[in-house]
């Protein structure tokens, strides 16, 4: 086994979800030669990035990043901080030779995220963008019966990413864990953080997108700022719908906001070809809803495939437990681990790369550039 140091930065909500992928992927993936070792951890706030440190295990810690990326006993740089830190942390990190996981969106705007780009591939680093949900089980396997050509010529793709955290107007902006509401923060609001995802897998299911129309909302207009004690403007999109063309001529139809009651993290797809239609929704994740025309007419309709088969037919299952038996979102991290690992030692790109992670930004540019002129955008 070879060990791969990780350097985590940002201990918050993904630091957890991303280490837990470092500490398990061995013992599920024994085919890897590749051990990550929990090096450093790195976070501004010393006393919790320590109390994180024991928790999980990292080696040390660090309170300014640049320490962290000038170490020379970490080999892969994990970037899980808010977004507007993304890019200066990637670029410095690609000139120091490291390897780089970066938490999605991938920046703050597609300048940033070009420069990434150039900083990266100037430096040959291997790398990746955490768009998790790509490694749900049942989403893998719509990729794979959409690369079989099951679905024939598509027509429509739909995917919602539906949220009601920030309907209370009382909830303040800006500081730990509010900085989602900043848009200096954040860069965008719903449009950045989970429309993202949204656009991300129908990019990899579908193709690339053409073109967009959109509009955005803003629902609540002032709220108290963490930082500076008084009420600000809301900078950020609160919701966003918009309507595209995929260059395989099929239409998509997206909608985010955190303003849908009664839903917490609900991301659901769906797409109609002419031969057959695939349906997901994240609160059921095993499943993938499948109709297929060519079934015999008096038994065509709606299959619900439980993905959970361990002959080796259904994606990354066979790692786990038994046939029939559950896993679910923290697995994703896993598997990104896994395939990341492989890729240093097959030498294949690992996807999403940062250049996929550019394609989305350029994607969520063009949303929030519609919206704002209310007019169609190119890509
Ligand atoms: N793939 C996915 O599904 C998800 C992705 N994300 C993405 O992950 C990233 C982080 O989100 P999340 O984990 O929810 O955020 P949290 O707010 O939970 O955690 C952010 C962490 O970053 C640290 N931090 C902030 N600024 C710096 C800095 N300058 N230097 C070092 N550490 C810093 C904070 O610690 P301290 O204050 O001590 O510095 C904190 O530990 C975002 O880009 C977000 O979009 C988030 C959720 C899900
Ligand atoms: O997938 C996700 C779920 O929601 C989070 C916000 O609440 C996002 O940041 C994240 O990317």
């Amino acid at each position: 086994m070879k060990p791969l140091n990780i350097g985590l930065i940002g201990y918050g909500f993904m630091g957890r979800t991303h280490t837990n992928g470092y500490k398990r992927v061995n013992d599920f993936f024994p085919e890897l030669k590749h051990r990550p070792i929990l090096k450093a951890v790195c976070g501004r706030n010393e006393e919790k990035v320590k109390e994180f440190a024991d928790q999980w295990q990292y080696e040390s810690t660090e309170s300014d990043w640049r320490d962290l990326i000038a170490r020379d006993d970490i080999d892969a740089v994990d970037i899980c901080t808010p977004n507007n830190s993304h890019a200066e942390i990637a670029i410095a990190a690609a000139k120091a030779g490291k390897m780089i996981l970066c938490e999605k969106p991938l920046a703050l705007n597609p300048a940033e995220g070009e420069k990434m780009v150039e900083a990266i591939e100037k430096a040959g680093v291997a790398n990746t963008v955490w768009y998790n949900y790509r490694r749900v089980p049942a989403v893998t396997m719509a990729k794979q019966l959409i690369d079989e050509g099951r679905l024939g010529r598509v027509f429509h793709y739909r995917a919602n990413f539906l949220q009601d955290w920030t309907i209370n107007e009382d909830l303040p902006q800006g500081g730990a864990a509010l900085w989602r509401l900043d848009a200096a923060a954040a860069g965008s609001g719903v449009t950045g953080d989970l429309l993202a995802h949204c656009i991300d897998t129908a990019i990899w299911l579908n193709g690339s997108i053409k073109d967009v129309t959109a509009m955005t909302e803003t629902f609540v207009k002032e709220r108290m700022h963490n930082e500076t004690g008084k009420k600000e403007p809301v900078t950020i999109d609160d919701a966003c719908a918009f309507l595209c063309h995929f260059q395989n001529g099929s239409l998509g139809l997206f909608e985010s906001t955190r303003y849908a009651r009664g839903h917490k993290a609900l991301y659901t797809f769906e797409i109609n070809g002419e031969n057959a239609s695939i349906r997901w929704d994240l609160h059921d994740l095993h499943r993938l809803e499948y109709f297929d025309h060519n079934d015999e007419g008096k038994l065509r309709g709606w299959r619900s495939i439980h993905i959970s088969d361990h002959d080796g037919s259904q994606p990354y299952m066979d790692k786990w437990w038994v046939p029939g038996l559950n896993i679910g979102y923290e697995h994703t991290f896993v598997h990104q681990v896994a395939d990341f690992i492989k890729s240093i030692e097959t030498g294949e790109t690992m996807r999403p790369s940062f250049r996929d992670a550019l394609e989305t930004q350029r994607v969520c540019d063009a949303v929030l550039k519609s919206a704002a002129s209310h007019t169609w955008k190119n890509v």
